[in-house]
């Protein structure tokens, strides 16, 4: 692989000297690789010193892992391992309340969250969704500022939300952490200052991928435990977690009030001009910049955006498979991307996959990007008696799992908890556990994405990119989802759909349905208020192509 060096405006970034500096980069305009040219640069130039380290940060697994691997790439392995901490917020959330728990009387085997527990503990207290919602939401909130256990419960108590303080009250009777608590007390460790400066004398500099991610408080933890030569990297139009905790207005607001320096960018060393074009339609009513591609030229003709409307869902996944087929013979060493906003929309583009046996298929919502973890699950599936009842095979399962992953793992733990759910899910649609395991599949965040066609949502496809992207199911409750309801939800749906056409490099497949199944049959759909915008911006379809589609 030829070495990336910085171009233009990613230059001023990756060489300033400023102590606190803001990067605002739309997609595909190098955020990432500029983080990994300037860990090479930082730690070439002597700015992190003998013995010291660099902390590059971001919200989530899949984005720390592609942060890891470009750095290295950049770096080396040597050189990364030897000045280099790549984490996300609750691996060094994790890490702090682990080494320095006692200070503030944590339990030294204090149990570290696991996916799972919060619904385990609050399902037997009310069937309500609402009100389930609503105590989760209530203490997120509150564990939001460093204040100790019984701080919390007397304001839980003040709340007068009575599922909140059940969970509450069983969460300290077990000695359990949840996640808002790893950061809780993460962020409280951190206020004692001794304990900040260790952290501030081991980090040099600071790197944060994704700040349209995250919370005030995860911003809080950075910058206490390094504060030296911060660059802060995100894309506000990018952030789609605020359902998760990200608090995206107020955590750049505070990032362009400290640093001194900020640069934006807009050219995309990603995409064609063809793509560009509708995400610039979809990204122009959110105050986006525009984006123009590095070098225009290089792409013609090869840079496509068409849209298709399908009467049915059926109809339109024999379209999708009759097209990756056709790309798939044509460019074998290229990737294709299927994107929804959910996975439920995917159903009939999963069966008619699955149908076709000739093209290589990966399903990224079944695959473990832990090594190891699928040989775990199929040694622990062993002898697990299929006459008993699913619900118990599954937690044996779990169970078996779990004890050889060991319970400090919290990273693996979650994802064995995803694969379990996903487990569940496969076997109510009637698939034995065994057969669903075939099916998963061991990704390694070092390999680049293979060639073939790539089935995934939204969320999961951030930060990855794909030669060709189909975007499927530009419907209204499909894209913007059903449960976005006020005009922050839309918007933030806005995003999503920004953030999957983005995706595409060379050309970009959006298609509609004007029904689709569900289990009492085909259900009428309105078409996406952004139906006409994408549309619009696509081209015109050539017979050959419309007939390949179309299959006639
Ligand atoms: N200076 C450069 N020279 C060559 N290629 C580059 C350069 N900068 C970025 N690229 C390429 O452009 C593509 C997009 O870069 P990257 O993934 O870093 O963008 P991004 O801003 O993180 O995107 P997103 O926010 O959409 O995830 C990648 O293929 C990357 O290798």
């Amino acid at each position: 692989m030829s070495a990336i060096h910085p171009i233009g405006k990613q230059i001023d970034a990756v060489e300033s000297t400023a102590q606190q500096l803001l990067l605002v980069a739309p997609p595909g305009c190098g955020k990432t690789e500029v983080i990994a040219m300037r860990a090479h640069h930082l730690v070439t130039q002597g700015t992190i010193r003998e013995g010291r380290r660099l902390l590059a940060i971001t919200y989530s697994k899949r984005a720390r892992d592609n942060m890891a691997r470009r750095i290295q790439q950049s770096l080396g392995h040597e050189r990364t391992r030897g000045s280099v901490t790549v984490q996300n917020f609750h691996g060094l959330s994790a890490r702090i309340v682990r080494a320095h728990g006692r200070t503030l009387g944590i339990p030294e085997d204090v149990l570290l969250p696991s996916k799972r527990w919060f619904s385990d503990t609050v399902s037997p207290l009310t069937s309500d969704w609402d009100a389930r919602g609503e105590a989760e939401t209530l203490l997120r909130k509150l564990k939001s500022q460093p204040i100790d256990d019984d701080e919390l419960l007397e304001l839980v108590v003040a709340s007068r939300n009575q599922i909140a303080f059940k969970v509450e009250e069983a969460r300290r009777l077990q000695n359990k952490l949840d996640y808002p608590d790893l950061l809780r007390h993460a962020q409280r460790l951190l206020h004692v200052p001794q304990i900040a400066n260790l952290y501030q004398q081991h980090f040099d500099a600071l790197l944060v991928d994704e700040f349209q991610d995250l919370s005030q408080q995860q911003l809080d933890i950075v910058s206490l435990a390094a504060p030296r030569n911060a660059m802060y990297v995100g894309d506000p139009l990018q952030g789609i977690y605020s359902w998760a905790g990200a608090e995206p207005a107020t955590v750049e607001a505070e990032l362009v009030a400290r640093c001194a320096e900020r640069v934006d960018l807009d050219i995309s060393y990603r995409s064609s001009p063809e793509v560009l074009a509708v995400v610039n339609a979809v990204a122009r009513p959110l105050g986006a910049v525009e984006l123009s591609a590095a070098d225009p030229d290089a792409w013609d003709p090869s840079g496509h955006a068409y849209a298709f409307s399908f009467d049915t869902d059926v109809e339109e996944a024999a379209g999708i498979v009759r097209v990756a087929r056709r790309l798939v013979r044509k460019y074998p060493t290229e990737s294709i991307g299927v994107i929804t906003r959910s996975r439920y929309r995917r159903g009939q583009v999963d069966i008619a996959m699955s149908a076709a046996a000739d093209i290589p298929v990966q399903t990224w919502d079944m695959s473990l990007d832990t090594p190891g973890l699928l040989t775990t699950l199929k040694s622990a599936a062993r002898g697990i008696k299929t006459s008993k009842p699913l619900t118990e095979q599954l937690q044996l399962l779990f169970e078996r799992a779990a004890a050889v992953i060991g319970d400090d793992d919290v990273e693996t733990i979650n994802e064995l908890t995803d694969a379990i759910s996903i487990l569940r899910e496969k076997a109510v649609e009637g698939e034995s556990i065994r057969d669903a395991l075939a099916r998963f599949r061991e990704v390694h965040v070092t390999d680049a994405i293979a060639p073939g066609v790539h089935l995934l949502n939204a969320h999961i496809g951030k930060g990855q990119q794909f030669d060709w992207v189909v975007v499927l199911g530009l419907e209204e409750g499909s894209i913007p989802a059903f449960q976005a309801k006020t005009a922050e939800e839309i918007a933030e749906e806005e995003r999503v759909l920004m953030v999957m056409l983005s995706r595409a490099k060379r050309g970009l497949i959006i298609t509609k349905s004007a029904r689709t199944t569900n289990k009492y049959g085909l259900r009428v759909q309105r078409e996406s208020r952004w139906w006409s915008t994408v549309a619009g911006a696509t081209e015109t379809v050539a017979t050959a192509t419309e007939n390949l589609v179309r299959g006639t």
